[in-house]
């Protein structure tokens, strides 16, 4: 990549909360980022909305259905963007020449093949897709380092991590780090209050404006034991050396403590465009639109233990680290089946990790061995979570 040539980027999940705050900072700063890919799922609609404004090279809808409408509408808009459709058009994307750096935001484990094609392609990647980490962690950084691929993280906890640790790359002084969690918006509930809930109060995060599932799996707290596999994974680091401390206000996105007894964080307003900036400009800093905190309003800093006891997720997540093997990857799968039916109310709210938990004690783990192991053992555990949901 010429350092003075613009950043061409294919962002994956442009439609979506991530693609929205990624568009936005690379907006302004068109003599550093180009967008040459926009990607969505099957809104057809929504991306031609922004192949209207951002003038891609290529657009590519995940659902091969749209490709006719995408076509067509791309045309009758007079666009010179090109259409494409399906999977393997992702892919290509993705580990495309002509790309350098990719943005993983698409949701769930629909994200892992076109992440795993950007690794595999020696990208920089910018990595929100958090499910393709805690599905094939192992494949993935294995696959990244063969390649040369660097992945930034943009999950707003792994990129404060990012950017405290040491600068050289050596985590041997690091004693652990410390992941922090709003709590979501039932914190300090208990589990009986829980079992009316709705989908949009879960979704109803007290600070971040972000998709569906992600939002409900803050409510669970699922997020956070999917972000501590991803951290696992991410920094190499043991599972014992990675804490959890709820942090209602979402303003330290996370720490990293050192064996000298210091703590490095990283604050800022709850604002995914910081975090994407970091991941688009790393090693320099760009504006993202995001300013700075004001020290008036944010006088006050509280810190708590989670509760276990009404949020089993996170515990469920670090017993699956535990295990290891294939039981991430199924834990990964039982809560995307679980998640989706709680948002069609075909689940109730305390449904969700009771379904994770049931499959985890059902389902045997079994080696990680390959990503067809890793595959197939997603499979199976969405065909307990169908079940499972047919019978209870
Ligand atoms: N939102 C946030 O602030 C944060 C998100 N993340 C992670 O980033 C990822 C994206 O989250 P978020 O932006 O909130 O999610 P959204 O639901 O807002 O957006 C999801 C995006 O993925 C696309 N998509 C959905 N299904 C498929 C599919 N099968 N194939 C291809 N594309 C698909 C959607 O397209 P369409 O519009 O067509 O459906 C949309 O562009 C998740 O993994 C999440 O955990 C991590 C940290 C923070
Ligand atoms: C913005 C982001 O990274 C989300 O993962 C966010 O952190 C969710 O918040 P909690 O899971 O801490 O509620
Ligand atoms: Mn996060």
């Amino acid at each position: 990549m010429n350092a003075d040539a613009p950043q061409r980027i294919a962002l994956l999940g442009a439609t979506g909360s991530i693609g929205t705050s990624a568009l936005d900072v690379i907006a302004r700063h068109p003599e550093r980022f180009v967008i040459d890919t926009l990607a969505a799922g099957s809104r057809v609609d929504a991306l031609i909305e922004l192949c209207k404004k951002f003038h891609p090279r290529f657009a590519v809808i995940a659902d091969p259905s749209g490709y006719e409408a995408l076509k067509n509408g791309l045309s009758d808009c007079g666009l010179r963007t090109q259409a494409a459709a399906g999977a393997a058009a992702l892919n290509e994307r993705a580990s495309a020449e002509d790309v350098d750096t990719v943005i993983a935001a698409i949701v769930g484990a629909a994200g892992l093949d076109s992440t795993l094609a950007a690794a595999r392609a020696g990208k920089r990647l910018l990595l929100a897709n958090k499910e393709s980490l805690v599905l094939a962690g192992e494949l993935l950084m294995q696959t990244a380092h063969a390649s040369g691929a660097t992945i930034v993280p943009v999950d707003s906890e792994h990129n404060a991590i990012f950017q405290c640790l040491p600068a050289h790359g050596d985590n041997r002084n690091v004693s652990r780090i410390i992941l922090t969690a709003s709590g979501g918006p039932f914190r300090g509930k208990r589990r009986a209050e829980l079992a009316e809930v709705t989908p949009a109060q879960a979704v109803a995060h007290p600070n971040w404006s972000m998709g569906a599932k992600i939002s409900v799996d803050s409510a669970t707290l699922m997020n956070k034991g999917l972000e501590v596999i991803e951290a696992h994974h991410l920094f190499g680091m043991a599972p014992s050396r990675i804490s959890v401390v709820v942090h209602p206000q979402s303003i330290v996105h996370s720490m990293v403590e050192y064996d000298d007894g210091s703590t490095l964080a990283q604050l800022g307003r709850p604002d995914m465009r910081t975090t994407l900036a970091v991941g688009l400009a790393w090693p320099d800093r760009v504006a993202s639109g995001v300013a700075g905190l004001d020290w008036q309003q944010h006088s006050r800093l509280d810190f708590e233990p989670p509760d276990l006891d009404t949020f089993p997720a996170l515990q469920l997540a670090f017993d699956a680290m535990a295990t290891g093997g294939t039981a991430p990857a199924m834990l990964n799968a039982l809560n995307e089946v679980a998640v989706s039916a709680f948002l069609q109310a075909q689940c109730s709210f305390l449904g969700i990790s009771a379904l994770v938990a049931a499959g985890l004690n059902t389902l045997e783990s079994e080696p990680a061995s390959s990503l067809d192991a890793l595959l197939a053992a997603d499979l199976r555990a969405r065909a307990f979570g169908a079940e499972y949901l047919r019978t209870h």
